[in-house]
């Protein structure tokens, strides 16, 4: 799980590239089946610039477009880092996968993908029961195995996990440990449930941040600006930059997107400087003092 140069290690002794461009949320097209060639076009231009791992998911429809992009761009298929996501659902358990289970969900996302594997394979939530989706919880999680015992997905892990759902995984005695738990972070959002992200690391599972930017794409306005603002000068990077830094520097890995080039480069131009201890306990401190929740709603409770 630690950083080493630009890729984070894996429990399993794996690299991941450290930070992901994301083909989620402002790309998603769940319920139109044209290709959109402005998701290919982003997607080209993030890897030309130097992106090396892009997060995608089944419920975003958009493996055509990451199929084409890797094509179109002529990377090595060794040196890009592909991660896909079973929908398992939300918390009203009404509306999931297509696909009879996360092992033909998968191997019908590597067609549209064009691609013989994923980097790394998610179950999207902990939604899943045997009542509505045939399966449980650790049933789902013994598809993953099987789907990286086939060699069609190299890592496993899972996404907006609570501590509760990783003991359920956890305590099923699993053949392999979840290596990740994709979840919203940020400076304004530090734990999404009670306690993940210090239980996620102690236990060896590296924390991937969806969400990174929050404080200054819905949170501005909130006692980070100062500190941003501060420290964006310091070191002469957008207050972005100084973000995803942040969260590289707490051992979780940063996922972000942009449509826009400058921000495109500016992300993957955050392993040239480092913030000093004393400003990642700042960040830390003063962050704490404000939440900004966009995803997984239900669990405004814990605010
Ligand atoms: N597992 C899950 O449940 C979820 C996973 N994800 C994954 O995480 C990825 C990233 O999530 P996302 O929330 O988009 O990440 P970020 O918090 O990094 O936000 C990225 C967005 O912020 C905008 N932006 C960037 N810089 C600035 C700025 N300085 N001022 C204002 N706006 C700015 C970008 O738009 P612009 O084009 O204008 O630069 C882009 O739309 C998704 O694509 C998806 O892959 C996301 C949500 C849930
Ligand atoms: O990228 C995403 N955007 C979302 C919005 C709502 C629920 C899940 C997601 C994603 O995974």
């Amino acid at each position: 799980m630690s950083l080493v140069g630009t890729d984070f290690k894996l429990s399993n002794g794996n690299t991941i590239p450290a930070i992901g461009y994301g083909v989620g949320t402002k790309w998603f097209k769940f319920g139109r089946d044209e290709v959109d060639t402005n998701v290919i076009n982003a997607l080209e231009t993030a890897i030309k610039l130097g992106f090396a791992h892009i997060d995608g998911a089944e419920i975003y429809n958009t493996n055509e477009e990451i199929g084409a992009a890797l094509v179109n761009s002529g990377v090595k298929r060794e040196n890009i880092f592909i991660t896909d996501k079973y929908f398992a659902g939300d918390a009203s358990f009404s509306n999931r996968s297509p696909h009879s289970n996360p092992y033909e969900a998968l191997k019908a996302d590597l067609k549209q993908l064009k691609l013989d594997y994923v980097d790394l394979y998610l179950l999207h939530s902990s939604y899943i029961k045997k009542e509505t989706h045939g399966f449980s919880l650790t049933e789902a999680w013994g598809y993953l195995e099987k789907l990286k015992d086939e060699g069609l997905a190299k890592n496993i892990g899972v996404s907006n996990f609570t501590v509760e759902d990783l003991k359920t995984v956890l305590d099923s005695k699993p053949k392999y440990k979840p290596e990740v738990n994709q979840i919203e972070f940020s400076a304004y959002l530090q734990d999404q449930t009670p306690g993940i992200v210090q239980y996620s690391q102690e236990n060896g599972i590296l924390v991937e941040a969806y969400g990174p930017l929050g404080p200054i794409t819905k949170g501005q306005g909130g006692p980070l600006d100062p500190v941003l603002a501060k420290l964006s000068k310091k070191y002469g990077k957008t207050e972005g930059q100084i973000l995803l830094r942040w969260v590289i520097q707490k051992g979780v890995l940063p996922l972000t997107t942009s449509s826009k080039e400058d921000r495109i480069k500016s992300f993957v131009d955050i392993f040239s400087f480092e913030l000093t201890p004393e400003e990642v306990d700042e960040i830390t401190t003063v962050g704490k003092q404000k939440t900004v929740r966009q995803f997984a709603k239900e669990f405004s409770k814990y605010d």
